[in-house]
This record gives structure tokens, C-alpha cells and sequence, in this order.
């Protein structure tokens, strides 16, 4: 495979005050999230002074990879665009046409399979193609999901081992330890067909090859984390957080609050939270986990620590390097679960999006 750029593909967050109820709307258009719930995020992104933190985020991965990728022998540019917020996908592919560019490989900030973390960028690349009448004249790939891949749980397993020192150390035992990994929770409708259709029966209901790719990950850096330390690692469970959506359809659970409270009356002490569905630390990581979380546990007083994210550790940096080398067949690939390395080009069907059908990039030909 060849390709003459790279296209750094992330979600995108308001960058001041007034940007963030025409973002959440964007996000949302025809999404079914009730007004109030809109209501309620706004404040978590004012309280933050209407700033996500997630494009300084991508600006300085963006920063790193351009230093990093020519140094493990990859010298293609580098462009950045987002689903919800400028750079948009339109700006920017046309932007890459006019430079000359016709085989793009974007690289997504999302580790896992749903119709959200997938389906949904590759979608809108589409569109984006679409819209600058490209469609046929540049063609958008994409690399696979790298929830297993080691440089992506590194930074994590090196953070959670700090983490298990500082809860011990405030006073509790492995035995009154609780691991909680966290992610995204999506309405169950979306868990469930999530990943290629041919292998939906491998994996529990409601939550799919999503929560089956997040058990992967989790059970990876429990044992990372084990074999680090050289203890036997306190009992960890697989949370959700940032429920969206209306009441009445259900979404993946159990909640992180839900479950650090259970935790407590089980008689546990100390919890740690690792956000494992995220690469960076965004609204959902430093709102929900680092306030609404945290809150939670310190009200029941018990000790809590937050695991870092991958971010811009070197390990990461140099992950999405394989990665990219993996595609143009200059490196083998990484990927530690029985699960992968999961596919580049994504099945027919695969994470469908359960409104409409619609065109989309790096497709599986049947
Ligand atoms: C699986 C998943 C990921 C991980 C994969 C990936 O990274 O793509 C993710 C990431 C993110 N989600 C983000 C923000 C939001 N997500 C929302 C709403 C929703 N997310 C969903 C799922 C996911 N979301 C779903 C099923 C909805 C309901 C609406 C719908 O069915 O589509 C809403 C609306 C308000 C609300 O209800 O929360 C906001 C503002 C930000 C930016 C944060 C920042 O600004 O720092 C990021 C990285
Ligand atoms: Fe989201």
C-alpha cells in the first residue's frame, strides 16, 4: 500500500464560550439527546470556560508526530481535521487535494469499534470527499482499531502501577482495591452490532465487540500491571460513563458512580479509575471522571487516583508510528489479544448506523 499523507482524524471540542451550544447541537443533530441533557453538558464545557481541552490535544500529538514520524522512517505530511469543529474534514481534504495529494491514511483518536468511534469518521470523510466533488479522484483509508496494540496500554500500565502505590500507601490493601476500568457507555442497540457482522455471535450481548475489544485491553494491562509490580493485582470491572440519550433506551452499564458506590458497601476503600476508552484527557475524562468521579469516591471516603491517558506519551507517539507502518508494509503488526490485529478495512455492515444508510470511506469490498 501507498500513501502520500497522513490525516490525523479526531472528534473535535468548542474553543471558547460561544462555541459550545452550536457544538453540542452539531454533535447531536438527529441524534435523539434531549435538550436538557444538551443543558447540562454545556455547563461541564462553561465550567472549563467553554475550552475542551481535546484540540490542544491533537495539536500537540500532531506537533510530536511530525518531529517522531520521519525518524522512524515515515516522511509523509501530517494534516489534522475534525468531525465537529474546525479543522473540518471539508476544509482539510480539500486542502490535501490541492496540495497534490490523492492516497490519504487517517489515523482515528478512537481505539475501538462502535458506530461512533468508526463508522461514524468514516462516514463524514465521505462526505467530506463528497462535498469538494472528490469522490473517485482521492480515496481515504484508514488504520485499524489498536485497543490491543502495546504502545497504546504502555503509558497506562505505567500509570496504574503508580497508582496502585499511591492508593496503598493512603492505606489500603490489595484486598479493598478496586481497578475500574472506564468507558463510553452507547445505547445497547449500538454495543450489540457493533464490529463485522459475521462475528457478532463471538460476543456478549448488549455490549458487543465493543465491550469485548475494552475486556481485552483491560485484561492486557491488569497483567502488564501484575507482572511490573510482581504482586497479584487487586479485582478490576469494566465501567461506563457520559451517558447521553434518553432515558427510556438503555445504554451500556454499569455506571462509574453506580459502581464506585457498590464498591463501597462491598467494603472496598480505595478505587482507581483508568479511562481506557480514551486517548487523551478531554471533557469526558477531566469533567466526568476527574469532578463527578472523583467527587463520588471522596464523598464515601474511600481513596481514588485517576490513571493517565496515552496522550502524547513516546510510547504512544511511536505506536501510531507501527501503525502507520503496518499499512504501508514496512513494519509487522502489534496487537496483543486473541481479538486482533483487528481488520483495516471494515466489513459490510460492520458498526451500521441504525438510522440511515450511508456512504462511507475504507470500506471492505465483499
Ligand atoms: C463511543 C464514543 C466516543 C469514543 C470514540 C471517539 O473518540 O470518537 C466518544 C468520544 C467523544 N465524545 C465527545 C463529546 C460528546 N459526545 C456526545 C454524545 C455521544 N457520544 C457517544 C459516544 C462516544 N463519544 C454517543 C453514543 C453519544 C450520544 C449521541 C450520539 O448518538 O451520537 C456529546 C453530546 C452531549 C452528551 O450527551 O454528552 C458530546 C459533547 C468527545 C469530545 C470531548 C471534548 O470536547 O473534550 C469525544 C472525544
Ligand atoms: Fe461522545
Amino acid at each position: 500500500m501507498t500513501y502520500d499523507a497522513i490525516l490525523l482524524t479526531s472528534f473535535g471540542g468548542p474553543e471558547g464560550p460561544d462555541e459550545v451550544m452550536p457544538y453540542l447541537e452539531r454533535v447531536t443533530a438527529g441524534r435523539g439527546v434531549p435538550k436538557e441533557r444538551l443543558e447540562e453538558v454545556s455547563h461541564h464545557y462553561l465550567a472549563l470556560g467553554g475550552v475542551s481541552p481535546i484540540n490542544e490535544q491533537n495539536r500537540a500529538l500532531l506537533a510530536k508526530l511530525r518531529e517522531r514520524l520521519p525518524e522512524l522512517g515515515i516522511d509523509l505530511p501530517i494534516y489534522w481535521g475534525n468531525r465537529n469543529s474546525e479543522p473540518y474534514f471539508s476544509d482539510v481534504v480539500k486542502q490535501m487535494y490541492e496540495a497534490g495529494h490523492r492516497k490519504v491514511l487517517a489515523w482515528v483518536t478512537s481505539a475501538y469499534s462502535s458506530y461512533s468511534g468508526c463508522r461514524q469518521y468514516r462516514e463524514n470523510l465521505h462526505q467530506a470527499l463528497f462535498e469538494n466533488d472528490l469522490l473517485g479522484k482521492m480515496t481515504i483509508d484508514k488504520v485499524r482499531h489498536y485497543f490491543d496494540h502495546p504502545g497504546f496500554l504502555e503509558p497506562v500500565v505505567e500509570d496504574l502501577v503508580e497508582g496502585i502505590r499511591k492508593v496503598k500507601s493512603a492505606g489500603s490493601s490489595t484486598e479493598q482495591i478496586k481497578i475500574m476500568f472506564a468507558t463510553h457507555s452507547i445505547p445497547n442497540a449500538m454495543g450489540e452490532t457493533s464490529g463485522p457482522p459475521a462475528r457478532r455471535e463471538e460476543f456478549a450481548k448488549p455490549g458487543g465487540a465493543y465491550e469485548a475489544q475494552h475486556l481485552a485491553a483491560a485484561q492486557l494491562v491488569i497483567s502488564k500491571a501484575g507482572v511490573a509490580m510482581g504482586e497479584s493485582m487487586p479485582e478490576w470491572e469494566l465501567v461506563y460513563q457520559s451517558r447521553s440519550g434518553s432515558p427510556e433506551v438503555p445504554w451500556l452499564e454499569p455506571d462509574v458512580n453506580d459502581a464506585i458506590q457498590s464498591a463501597h458497601e462491598s467494603g472496598r476503600t480505595g478505587v482507581l479509575i483508568v479511562p481506557i476508552g480514551f486517548v487523551s484527557d478531554h471533557v469526558e475524562v477531566v469533567w466526568d471522571l476527574d469532578n463527578e468521579a472523583q467527587e463520588t469516591a471522596e464523598g464515601l471516603g474511600m481513596n481514588f487516583y485517576r490513571v493517565a491517558t496515552a496522550g502524547i506519551h513516546p510510547a504512544f507517539v511511536d505506536a501510531i508510528g507501527n501503525l502507520i507502518a503496518e499499512r504501508l508494509g514496512t513494519e509487522a503488526p502489534k496487537a496483543e489479544s486473541s481479538l486482533g490485529p483487528w481488520p483495516s478495512f471494515c466489513a459490510p455492515g460492520c458498526c451500521p448506523n441504525l438510522r440511515r444508510e450511508l456512504p462511507t470511506v475504507a470500506e471492505a469490498t465483499a
